[in-house]
């Protein structure tokens, strides 16, 4: 897992319940939790069999996922992203997969979203799904709900609940 915050956290629990041993990789090594930690994308990909990008998106994130990571996971590794399109860089991912280079892919963001590769739909190996990471009906009640909240305590002059500068 790239990226151990709430989203990777989450998904961490989850496979565990499978047997899944966790492996993650952020740019500092996390005290509380017991999981392997990598200190390169490189050095996860080369030791996992599936790659979730569970990150923010910024400039050092950006193609976190290039050819030398999708090489060292390799034709039996499955790439999952989860985090924002362009966290992979996607021509690469596309030819590893068609080329078989990369055993699978599952994907919820792209690059240049709406646009998705044409290649993608006629893969066996694939599953895409059209950014709807989020979409349950409990989160997006949360979402709506902590916009009213922010919004309520703005115009009450009180502290908002979740400021971002
Ligand atoms: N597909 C979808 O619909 C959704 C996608 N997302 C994406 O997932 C991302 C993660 O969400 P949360 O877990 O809620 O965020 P979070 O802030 O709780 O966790 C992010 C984690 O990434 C780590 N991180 C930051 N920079 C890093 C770097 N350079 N390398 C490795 N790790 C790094 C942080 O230390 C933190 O542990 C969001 O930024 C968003 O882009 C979020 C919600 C829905
Ligand atoms: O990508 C969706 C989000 O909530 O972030």
């Amino acid at each position: 897992i790239i990226g151990l915050g709430r989203i990777g956290m989450g998904i961490a629990k989850r496979a565990e319940a499978f047997s899944c041993p966790i492996s993650y990789y952020t740019r500092t090594e996390k005290s509380d939790v017991n999981y392997k930690y990598y200190p390169s994308v490189i050095e996860l990909a080369s030791n996992c069999q599936i790659l979730v990008v569970a990150c923010p998106l910024t400039e050092e994130t950006r193609h976190i996922i290039n050819r030398e990571v999708i090489d060292a996971l390799g034709p039996k590794g499955v790439l999952i992203n989860i985090g924002r399109g362009p966290h992979v860089d996607e021509r690469e991912l596309v030819s590893a997969l068609v080329e078989g280079r990369l055993g699978g892919a599952g994907l919820d963001v792209f690059e240049r979203e709406p646009e998705v590769p044409e290649e993608l739909f006629g893969l066996e190996n694939v599953v895409l799904t059209p950014h709807i990471g989020s979409g349950t009906v409990e989160t997006r009640m949360a979402m709506a709900d902590l916009v009213l909240g922010n919004l309520e305590a703005h115009f009450l002059n009180k502290p908002l609940l979740t400021p971002v500068v």
